[in-house]
């Protein structure tokens, strides 16, 4: 019996049977002069994921006041960790070198029915054209990696959505999976310790004090029920048990507060201040919940709270840096991804 149905002989042709596997991350702006800082923070914060507030009411305080001062601030600020040899923020070099050793690294699991791709929720490459760029190859299941250790709705959920809008548009949508947030595998955490350890071997002095800085996000997002405090809670209490260090020196805090509300806490700035007004006179810093090391992490930490410890009497201060691609950062991303692609390959 032939079950080949006869085709109109202009029927498209696609192609399938392939896996793709999108790396997402949370994006940088273009450039650090004052326009394409101000697409990208326009871009981001018009999220409702990120900022809750009704339009009504946000409308005028973004485009009247933030969108006024903030890109050239933090322009300058992006301008001081800018890639200059590829013109870009190190998230994206990072991210790139993520996925190009990834594919390397899954090469025996699937041969070459693998293609692993990366974009970014805000700015380019953006989620869409790369999700497109996989279904062109023939991708007809796709594995979306948010590329966070903790979900939140501010990072996590709004890369989905992404992905999500740009599948309604599509008559024949991939079979797609999400990876499930990493913040206690134990993979993560002994790369994070395996890490933290090789960095604190390598200073001059023994941080009396390690502060564990994740970012923040306004408490009322906890009060409505994201699990984000309570994973980074998980990954901190289990690298510090990892580490053997007491709740006296390895301590969680919370960075980047934006606006007025009050975000979780405690407050990473003010602690470093606390702590060097107290007499603390070495600290470290370790941010486990960046994949990737970038403004928040070489601007604010390793230059913002350099000079917070600094000028209130500090003597030792160090920023311990990312899993980024590293040996220990790709054994994560690969472990999660082997596990998500289980029954596929
Ligand atoms: C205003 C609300 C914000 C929430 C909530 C928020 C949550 C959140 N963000 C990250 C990771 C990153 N954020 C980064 C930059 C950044 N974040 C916000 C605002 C919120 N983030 C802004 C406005 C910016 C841009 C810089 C600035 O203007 O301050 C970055 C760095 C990007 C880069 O290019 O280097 C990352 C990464 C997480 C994990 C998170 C979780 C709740
Ligand atoms: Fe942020
Ligand atoms: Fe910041």
């Amino acid at each position: 019996m032939n079950l080949k149905p006869s085709l109109p002989p202009d029927h498209a042709t696609i192609r399938s049977g392939r896996i793709g596997v999108l790396l997402m991350n949370l994006g940088t702006p273009e450039g650090t002069s004052y326009k394409p800082m101000r697409a990208y923070l326009k871009e981001f914060l018009s999220d409702r994921r990120v900022i809750e507030e009704p339009r009504w009411k946000w409308w005028p305080i973004l485009n009247l006041i933030i969108l006024s001062t903030r890109p050239s601030r933090k322009g300058k600020d992006y301008a001081t960790i800018w890639n200059n040899e590829r013109d870009e923020g190190p998230l994206k070099t990072i991210t790139r070198a993520q996925t190009e050793k990834l594919a390397e690294r899954l090469k025996g699991l699937g041969g070459d029915h693998i293609t692993v791709d990366w974009a970014m929720r805000y700015g380019l490459p953006d989620v869409k054209s790369r999700l497109k760029a996989l279904l062109a190859q023939g991708c007809d299941r796709i594995l979306l990696v948010p590329l966070y250790p903790q979900y939140a709705a501010p990072t996590s959920a709004t890369a989905c959505d992404q992905a999500f809008r740009a599948l309604m548009e599509m008559r024949w949508q991939p079979t797609v999976r999400v990876a499930h947030p990493y913040y206690a595998d134990p993979t993560y955490i002994d790369a994070l310790a395996t890490s933290i350890r090789a960095s604190l071997g390598k200073l001059s002095f023994e941080p009396e004090v390690i502060l564990c800085s994740l970012h923040g996000m306004p408490k009322e997002y906890l009060l409505k029920g994201d699990p984000y405090y309570c994973q980074c809670a998980v990954t901190a209490r289990l690298l510090r048990e990892k580490l053997g260090l007491s709740e006296e020196r390895f301590r969680l805090t919370f960075q980047s507060r934006f606006g007025p509300d009050e975000w979780l806490q405690p407050y990473t700035d003010e602690t470093v201040k606390t702590l060097a007004q107290g007499g603390t006179k070495s600290l470290a810093i370790v941010a486990p919940g960046f994949s990737a090391d970038c403004l928040e992490t070489l601007e604010e930490l390793d230059g913002e709270n350099r000079e917070i410890f600094l000028h209130n009497g500090g003597k030792d201060f160090a920023y311990l840096p990312c899993l980024n691609d590293s040996e220990e950062g790709m054994q994560v991303i690969e472990a999660v991804v082997r596990r998500e692609l289980m029954g596929w390959v």
